[in-house]
């Protein structure tokens, strides 16, 4: 679906990372990793079309982008603008009503369906304001959720979020993924990647690792060091 040639990012002459070439095929969920300052966030804005690439090319199957859902870290985002929860999940749908196209029944009910899928019905007509930064990120899955984009984009989706949420928003992912959404991921939490991360892609400035996530986290040391006491465990 998404395929890289070449490919090379960042924001001034030099390139965060070696060139990258490879392919986000459809339906495939991976996890982009990597330490403080790897590029991952401007990774996934240069797939978001909010970046241009410094060289190489990005092209996607079909010829143009296809609709993307992008979530970025939620540090970017104001959550003092004035709007009740299911308003602003409601502008989810804009995409396929149009800005003014206004709520048909279809669009009130995945709204209400999207909401209920993170346990947010309770404060539908809550101030976004109001809403703690686990409550809000649900909500902000939510809207994402009522996209129905085929490529979704996560930005530390679960960073700061207590585990209940946490919970609630891989159950989300899996689904995205069960309906052959494209689904990429930046994260931090490597445990989470190998358990629920079929693809990995590791950002250095030396070289970048693409591929089964098992083989990928093996190249990230602090990962191989917190797995050496289960392996002495099982060793004879
Ligand atoms: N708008 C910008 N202009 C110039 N440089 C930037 C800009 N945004 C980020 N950078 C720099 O680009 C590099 C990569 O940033 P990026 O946010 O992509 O890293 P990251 O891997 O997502 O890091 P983190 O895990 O801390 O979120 C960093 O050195 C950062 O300081």
């Amino acid at each position: 679906m998404i395929t890289l040639r070449q490919l090379a990012i960042g924001y001034g002459a030099t390139p965060l990372f070696p060139p990258l070439s490879g392919q986000f095929t459809a339906g495939s969920l991976t996890a982009v990793v990597g330490v403080n300052g790897a590029g991952k966030s401007t990774l996934l804005k240069t797939f978001a079309g909010l970046l241009p690439p410094l060289g190489g090319s990005l092209s996607f199957s079909g010829g143009k982008p296809p609709r993307r859902a992008y979530l970025p870290q939620q540090a970017e985002l104001d959550r003092q603008f004035p709007i009740a929860v299911s308003d602003l999940v409601a502008m989810g749908c804009w995409p396929q009503s149009g800005m003014f196209g206004g709520m048909n029944k279809r669009a009130t009910s995945q709204v209400n369906e999207a909401l209920a899928n993170v346990g947010m019905s309770a404060l539908a007509r809550s101030p976004v304001g109001e809403l703690s930064g686990g409550q809000l990120q649900r909500v902000l899955f939510a809207r994402l959720l009522v996209q129905q984009a085929p490529l979704i984009l996560l930005d530390e989706p679960f960073t700061g979020i207590d585990s209940a949420t946490t919970q609630i928003l891989l159950q989300a992912i899996a689904q995205l993924h069960r309906q052959g959404r494209t689904v990429i991921a930046v994260l931090h939490d490597m445990s989470m990647v190998a358990e629920h991360f079929p693809q990995a892609l590791l950002l250095t400035p030396q070289a970048c690792h693409w591929g089964a996530a098992e083989r990928v986290l093996e190249q990230v040391p602090r990962y191989r060091a917190e797995r050496q006491p289960d392996l002495r465990a099982v060793a004879p």
